[in-house]
């Protein structure tokens, strides 16, 4: 066992207690089988499914490609604003369940409104549940606006004009989507203006593309997080430049062996970002299509790379100075770690 810990159920005990921040999630990605189902009936919607099982039996990925056909096969049930406003709330009870004390969502309004959903109904139903979540629970988010990199710059374009008349609700622009074949450089402009309205910034870089990208992300569209980031290892300069500027990487253990980005938990890089001193964090991306949310992502990988007391607050301080929050909410959960731990 690591030090500090006698046993993996007191690990598990001391992670079912950290406090701590979700950076990497896609609330589209947390749709459960179960709400899917009344979902569809609900809407009228057919799924070419005959049963939950069938659901998660069908879960089973070689690449992201994979997974995302049928993660956009799985939105296709979300009409409503009461939709929404359901898949937010499920997750924001997931979240407050493992101890998350804050949230950075991503949302991909081109997955809706290409279906006929306008973003207003997308955006009132999702920030409806941040609003309980806050004003009842003390749970704080962020919003994060994803661009589908498999789609053109003009459509993200036209994706940040539909936006511009709910920009006071949110805080960041993302890229996410099929990564190889469409670089960061290909959404340079769009980037650009997200910056001068005052949003942050943030990409998929380096899941299942080269460094090169990652190096992309960070000098084209000058964003503040690389999400994943994991391919970044493969090249030394790289990792330097990332751990001397602190950015901070979203990393999501359990989906990167869902879509074979590691081979095994044991061969996950997470401690070796951590010893070159990059400023990781620990994410469930697509909770409800990779087996599990944010306690079960710690869960799994402090269990195959036996992480310590020490690692472990360290990835939850992370996510704290990674996150957008102001510096005063930043020092105030920081030192809520430090009592705990
Ligand atoms: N892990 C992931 N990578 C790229 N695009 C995504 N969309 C949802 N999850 C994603
Ligand atoms: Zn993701």
């Amino acid at each position: 066992m690591a030090e500090g810990f006698a046993s993996a159920a007191e690990r598990a005990a001391f992670i079912a207690r950290l406090p701590k921040a979700e950076l990497h999630l896609h609330i589209e990605g947390s749709l459960e089988p179960e709400l899917m189902f009344g979902l569809a009936q609900r809407n009228g919607v057919a799924i070419p499914f005959a049963s939950v099982e069938e659901v998660r039996e069908a879960y089973a990925f070689s690449n992201l490609q994979d997974f995302l056909d049928i993660y956009y096969q799985g939105m296709r049930v979300l009409l409503t604003e009461q939709d929404f406003y359901e898949l937010t709330a499920a997750y924001l009870a997931r979240a407050r369940g493992d101890n998350v004390r804050h949230v950075e969502i991503f949302f991909d309004p081109q997955g809706h409104t290409e279906r006929g959903v306008s973003f207003s109904t997308v955006i009132a139903g999702i920030t409806r549940a941040l609003d309980e979540a806050r004003e009842q629970h003390g749970l704080t988010s962020k919003l994060i606006l994803c661009f589908l990199r498999h789609l053109s710059e003009a459509d993200a374009e036209a994706t940040l004009d539909a936006a511009l008349p709910f920009v006071e609700r949110i805080d960041g622009v993302g890229l996410d989507s099929s990564e190889v074949g469409h670089p960061p450089s290909k959404f340079e402009r769009v980037f650009a203006r997200a910056r001068s309205l005052g949003l942050k910034l943030v990409a998929h870089a380096g899941e299942e593309g080269p460094p090169a990208y990652v190096e992309e992300a960070l000098d084209l569209l000058k964003v503040d997080r690389i999400d994943h980031g994991n391919r970044s290892l493969e090249d030394p300069a790289l990792v330097r430049r990332l751990a001397e500027a602190g950015v901070c990487l979203t990393v999501c253990p359990l989906s990167n062996l869902k879509l074979c980005v590691v081979d095994d938990m044991a061969a996950h890089p997470l401690r070796r970002m951590l010893e070159a001193g990059l400023a990781a964090t620990v994410n469930s991306d697509d909770p409800s299509y990779f087996g599990g949310y944010v306690n079960a992502n710690y869960q799994a990988v402090a269990d195959a790379l036996d992480l310590s007391r020490a690692e472990l607050v360290a990835l939850a301080r992370n996510s704290f100075t990674g996150s957008f929050l102001e510096q005063n909410e930043r020092d105030r959960h920081l030192a809520a770690i430090d009592a705990y731990a």
